[in-house]
């Protein structure tokens, strides 16, 4: 098909260009390359990327998620939240809660709703995945990456590596404004003791409930906002005890706040908002 009917949504300043594929169908082996085009804001729509709201034969939709540089990723929280809002808000599910599938597993999604609209989501992601071999990052010991020395370019830094479906590595910093996310940011996300590469955030602790945070996004670059990468950031703080569980943790995001627990049964709860930006045509090539 040549023109694409597409949906612009965002999640804290997190842009991707949404495609109902319950309506439409797209040849599989051109969707690298569609992230890219639509994703470009000079001759495209401009966005972070692009996310497919999919059938699925075990859960009312599926949401896949493509960055900005063509590359498919399991998971994206800020996507997660609206997905459900484009799903309840056209009418593909018909309860509050519902299950979403993802390349990661599946999540449980619970829109909070005001008139017929969805103004923001909660989501049970799951539980986070701590063994190094399955984040994954290269090394001996198999046990969790917590408070490691790491060594990139002319930085000797500290991380911590978290996966939500999607593998993150977290450094904690005295000032968010200084966090050096340029200056390491690229070198990290494609260096080779993580071998899927790795989403990069620098996150400033203010009190047990509270963080502020930056991220270099694997395949996007610097975002407004990354969701999983948010909840990443919170069991980081747990790990390293600045947090503790079951503790609810505002994360303050360049686009704006999540709210975000690690619940004592191990399931990291995520809230926030999911917003529609336009609907149009895309007129492809
Ligand atoms: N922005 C997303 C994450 C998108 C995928 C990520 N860049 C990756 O490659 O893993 C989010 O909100 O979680």
């Amino acid at each position: 098909m040549k023109n694409m009917r597409f949906t612009k949504m965002h999640g804290l300043g997190n842009s991707y260009i949404y495609i109902d594929m319950f309506k439409q169908t797209i040849e599989e082996e051109k969707l690298p390359q569609l992230a890219i085009e639509v994703a470009d804001k000079n001759k495209g729509i401009g966005s972070d990327g692009m996310i497919l709201v999919c059938p699925s034969e075990v859960a009312p939709v599926k949401m896949r998620i493509f960055n900005n540089d063509g590359s498919e990723a399991k998971n994206c929280g800020n996507g997660l939240r609206c997905v459900a809002k484009f799903a309840y808000e056209h009418g593909y599910v018909n309860e509050n809660s519902f299950e979403i599938e993802t390349l990661a597993g599946k999540v449980k999604a619970t829109v909070h709703v005001e008139g017929e609209q969805v103004h923001s989501v909660s989501v049970d992601m799951g539980k986070p995945i701590l063994s190094r071999n399955q984040i994954p990052m290269v090394g001996r010991d198999q046990e969790k990456v917590v408070d490691e020395l790491f060594l990139i370019d002319e930085h000797s830094v500290r991380v911590t590596a978290v996966s939500m479906g999607n593998p993150h590595v977290i450094m904690f910093v005295n000032e968010i404004q200084e966090a050096p996310v340029e200056e390491i940011g690229p070198s990290m996300e494609k260096d080779e003791r993580f071998p899927d590469w790795v989403n990069v955030e620098f996150v400033e602790v203010v009190s047990e409930s509270e963080i502020y945070f930056r991220v270099w996004e694997r395949g996007s670059g610097i975002t407004q906002a990354c969701g999983t990468g948010a909840c990443a950031a919170v069991v980081a703080s747990v790990l390293n005890g600045y947090s503790q569980k079951g503790q609810e943790v505002t994360v303050h995001l360049l686009g704006g706040d999540l709210l975000i627990t690690w619940q004592e049964n191990g399931h990291v709860i995520m809230r926030g908002a999911a917003e529609v930006i336009c609907e149009g045509v895309f007129e492809r090539k």
